[in-house]
């Protein structure tokens, strides 16, 4: 596990979008061979993702050969709903790139057979060769996707009913009336995101410092279920100063001693975008 503590969220955001660049530059697709990257919405990438727009606009990265796998998505809201993840993820980011709408894949919360729904899901990620990095961002309560405390941590995509202090957390997006956020949402379990090849969680603000005490700090616990990502071979959790205020001054200093290394894991990129083009 890497812990990488960056000055703040514009930073966290710049960060994480040029390591989906060295990672997608590096692996160079092409059509037989396609990048899988899962994604996240909420507040926290937006910033990756317009950085993400930017170096596109630029010439530096291509979605074309990219196939892409959204965490999640709440059950019943129309998709043309302004706080559905399907509108978000076409208003944030697809309609700006040149991904393949056929090949940006988002939960279908309006599916007649919900239960069916997530085992489809689960099998085009089968089907696309798994997930090469899996971006993910997580609630003041810990959890990822929407894998609410006291999830099963080897949960596979499944339809979640929504924990209170979600509720509470995102009525922001529904004019601060918790009656009108969904109750239910599909969401990819953790089982799903820990088989990806690579793991980036990004967490911002002191509002989440609690839930990455947790997951860092303390041991895996399925009432914290981003903490079962200390498990996983290839975690990158990308925090801003904010996100570290309940860690200890040894975890901080130990993590910010490794900044450079830190540094270096994105400023491969341009490097390697030349050599794929010579
Ligand atoms: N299900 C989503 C999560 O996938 C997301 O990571 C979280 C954080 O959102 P924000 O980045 O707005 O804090 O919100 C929701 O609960």
């Amino acid at each position: 596990m890497r812990l990488i503590i960056l000055e703040d969220a514009d930073i966290v955001a710049d960060w994480a979008a040029r390591f989906v660049l060295q990672r997608v530059t590096q692996f160079a697709p092409g059509p037989d061979k396609r990048f899988v990257l899962g994604l996240p919405t909420g507040g926290t990438p937006l910033g990756m993702y317009r950085k993400l727009i930017q170096f596109y606009k630029e010439g530096k990265i291509s979605f074309k050969y990219v196939t892409t796998f959204n965490m999640d998505e709440y059950v019943g809201l129309p998709r043309d709903h302004p706080e559905s993840y399907h509108y978000y993820m076409w208003n944030e980011f697809f309609k700006h790139v040149d991904i393949d709408p056929a090949q940006a894949h988002v939960l279908d919360g309006n599916a007649p057979d919900l239960v069916a729904e997530c085992a489809r899901f689960e099998r085009l990620i089968q089907e696309a060769g798994g997930v090469h990095l899996f971006i993910g961002g997580i609630g003041p309560d810990g959890h990822i996707a929407f894998n609410e405390p006291g999830s099963s941590l080897v949960s596979r995509t499944r339809v979640k009913t929504l924990a209170y202090d979600t509720l509470e957390a995102n009525k922001r997006f529904f004019g601060n009336d918790i009656s009108k956020v969904p109750r239910q949402a599909l969401t990819v379990g953790v089982g799903t995101v820990m088989d990806a090849k690579e793991v980036m969680i990004l967490i911002t603000g002191v509002h989440k410092a609690l839930a990455l005490a947790k997951a860092v700090e303390e041991g895996v616990n399925h009432m914290w279920t981003v903490s079962a990502f200390q498990q996983h071979p290839q975690t990158l959790f990308v925090c801003d100063e904010a996100a570290t205020l309940e860690l200890r001054v040894k975890t901080v200093k130990y993590f910010k001693a490794l900044s450079e290394e830190h540094q270096r894991m994105i400023e491969d990129a341009p490097v390697q975008a030349q050599r794929v083009l010579h």
